[in-house]
């Protein structure tokens, strides 16, 4: 596998003071750090300054957003479309977060559009799955799994197929401190990488980085990042924080 992808979904914290302040100093602890990739998913309104900062600094890190619809334009009050993204910068997209799912009602069919329509404006999307506790409890976890990528993915070439993130993102494990273990999130990952093979081919499936989210912190990234199907993490609470952060993106590296 290539480079860790370390990514930051900051959620709804952090001013436009805030977020920047956070990067530069970032930046300034990851410089020189060879072997990750790293990306900020700041809410919209900080969005336009992150990205701005980090070009003029050159950081060599990458920014995503929490979210975006589908269309190009239009009388859809309180969304942002695809372009306006690209147009300040964004590289990455977070899409079908469990929040967004749990809270706003977005459906496989929903994140699917917003798959597609990231995909055509040159956006990488990161498309989030998982189970939620009852479901892993019952035994249902790969049926579910399977559901929202089989979903969210449908329609997609092997070749724009390749381009994906998808992180795996347990609900149970997501702000709660409870990660899953190591094994049990590289068995997912694995499912989900073999999921992707039978809808995409083998080069297509090897090219998706698979991520892992749910409780990310320091002590647990390294041992995380040594599965083989675990090219990466999606970081709640623990990418809100410089200190830890930059640990984790650093353990990662060494991991
Ligand atoms: O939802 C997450 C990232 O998208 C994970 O959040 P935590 O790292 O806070 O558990």
């Amino acid at each position: 596998m290539g480079e860790p992808l370390i990514a930051g979904n900051w959620k709804m914290f952090k001013t436009v003071g805030e977020a920047v302040d956070f990067v530069r100093e970032l930046a300034y602890r990851v410089s020189g750090l060879h072997g990750v990739e790293m990306v900020v998913c700041p809410p919209f309104t900080a969005l336009a300054a992150v990205s701005g900062l980090l070009r003029d600094l050159g950081a060599g890190i990458a920014v995503g957003a929490q979210n975006m619809y589908w269309e190009n334009e239009g009388a859809y009050t309180g969304e942002v479309a695809p372009g306006m993204l690209k147009e300040i910068g964004c590289r990455y997209v977070i899409l079908g977060h469990s929040e967004r799912r749990q809270y706003f009602g977005e459906t496989d069919v929903m994140v699917n559009k917003k798959v597609h329509a990231a995909l055509a404006h040159d956006l990488m999307p990161i498309v989030c799955v998982g189970e939620r506790l009852e479901e892993r409890e019952s035994g249902t976890t790969e049926a579910v799994v399977r559901k929202q990528v089989e979903g969210s993915l449908a329609g997609l070439s092997a070749v724009q197929a390749a381009k994906l993130v998808v992180a795996y993102e347990p609900v149970w494990a997501i702000g709660t401190g409870r990660t899953a273990s190591a094994s049990d999130a590289q068995q997912v990952n694995e499912f989900i990488r073999g999921l992707l093979r039978s809808l995409f081919g083998e080069v297509a499936a090897q090219a998706v980085r698979i991520q892992y989210g749910g409780s990310v912190k320091p002590g647990n990234a390294a041992e995380l990042m040594a599965q083989p199907d675990i090219d990466g993490a999606l970081v709640g609470g623990a990418s809100l924080e410089v200190d830890s952060f930059t640990d984790i993106i650093k353990n990662a590296v060494a991991g």
